[in-house]
């Protein structure tokens, strides 16, 4: 358990549910390693194909061992017809983690997995296709194209951009890709992976567990909060305006999303690296009114409530720079937390017994059915 923040009260904070030894979240405080290694050395000196290779298989891969990895991922990018016809039955107006939900579960009708020795097989299939479901749904359901999802892209950051764009990435762009799906991979005993991990607890198929964390990530308190945080911060003019808007909400005591973080205590380490990219976004682009109200934010929030920003908040404007539409903002973190999630089910799988805890009765004391002519 973390020795940084107090932890206790609802929502089971500070209950150790399990041991892992996929990634440490804040245990000095603000900390973040994956399998021991700090997420900010991975950021700088590994790619995301090495960081999903080290979560699932234990170990950052050899050259060898990632050039084969890399060329198994690409030759799984394509998706079955059954699936591309269920994808183009879905509403433009869905949200796009519906989508990722759906294209999950129905992969797993046409490619269920049998046993548990397919397990990382299943992993892989889900890693190389989620860009190009997400992708494939959007392009058809916005544009009306079907696209081609076999792209020869050597990264799953660039492929989705790719596949998203119509045009390969720039080198600045497919970078910040890469290192975004660094950061969200793992995150030890989150909402959505603790979903994952109950639904493997009961022995379910990998498509169960990681659909049902699809659903729990959804939500604005967990993975929704990069929309959350694009939709408060895209109409705020300056700096000025930034603190306006914010002071407004505080005095009304609204939740200000991508701030705050259940375990760490005064930064998420993810924060400084997504932040430093958008700045380098912004300049690219040349307008930086997003990333200077972003500032903004983070500095009123810290000197009012002492709540800094989570992974997510300098997600938003940098994948805004990166002309990604706000409603696929969540779906990136998906194609990159099914290695956190896989790797949790195959954790959960190989030491397990069904998580089943006990609830505090607080319900009315025994009572007799009255008939109900009587009631
Ligand atoms: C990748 C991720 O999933 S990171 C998390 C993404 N989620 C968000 O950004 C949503 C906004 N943040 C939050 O709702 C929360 O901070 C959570 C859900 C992340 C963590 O929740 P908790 O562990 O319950 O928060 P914590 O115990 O630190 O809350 C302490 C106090 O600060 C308040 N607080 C915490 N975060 C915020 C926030 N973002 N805005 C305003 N107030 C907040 C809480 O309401 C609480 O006040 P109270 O004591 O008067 O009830
Ligand atoms: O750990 C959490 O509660 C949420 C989080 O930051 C993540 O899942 O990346």
């Amino acid at each position: 358990m973390s020795e940084g923040k107090k932890l206790s009260g609802a929502g089971l904070r500070g209950q150790s549910a399990g041991e892992t030894a996929l990634s440490t979240v804040g245990v000095s405080g603000s900390g973040l390693t994956y399998r021991g290694y700090d997420v900010k050395d991975l950021g700088e000196n590994a790619t995301f194909e090495e960081v999903a290779y080290l979560i699932l298989y234990g170990e950052l891969p050899t050259q060898a061992q990632l050039d084969a990895y890399k060329t198994k991922l690409k030759g799984l990018r394509g998706l079955p017809q059954a699936l591309k016809e269920v994808l183009e039955r879905i509403p433009a107006e869905t949200h796009p983690m519906d989508v990722m939900r759906t294209g999950c579960s129905m992969l797993g009708n046409l490619e269920a997995e049998h046993n548990f020795s397919e397990q990382s097989e299943i992993t892989d299939r889900l890693l190389a296709a989620f860009p190009s479901i997400i992708c494939y749904w959007y392009r058809f359901s916005h544009d009306g194209v079907r696209i081609d999802t076999e792209t020869d892209d050597d990264q799953i950051g660039a492929h989705f951009l790719h596949l998203l764009h119509g045009k390969a990435p720039s080198e600045l762009h497919a970078k910040v890709m890469d290192v975004s799906l660094i950061l969200y991979a793992e995150h030890e005993f989150n909402a959505s992976t603790f979903t994952a991990r109950v639904c493997a607890s009961t022995l379910s198929d990998m498509h169960s567990c990681v659909t049902g964390a699809i659903g729990s990530l959804r939500g604005p308190l967990h993975g929704g909060a990069n929309e959350a945080a694009m939709e408060l911060i895209q109409d705020m003019k300056d700096e000025a305006d930034a603190r306006d808007i914010l002071m407004g909400k505080l005095e009304r005591k609204d939740k200000i999303m991508g701030f705050g973080h259940a375990i760490y205590r005064d930064s998420d380490p993810r924060n400084a690296i997504i932040k430093e990219w958008s700045e380098k976004l912004a300049a690219a682009n040349g307008d930086d009114r997003l990333y200077r109200v972003s500032v903004a934010c983070e500095a009123l929030m810290w000197e009012q409530k002492k709540l800094f920003c989570n992974a997510d908040f300098f997600h938003a404007s940098a994948y805004h720079y990166m002309d990604i539409p706000t409603k696929l903002f969540t779906p990136i973190f998906v194609c990159s937390r099914v290695t956190g999630w896989a790797a949790h089910v195959m954790e959960q799988r190989s030491n397990n017994r069904i998580i089943r805890p006990s609830a505090d009765y607080v319900g009315v004391a025994p009572r007799k059915v009255v008939p109900i002519a009587n009631r």
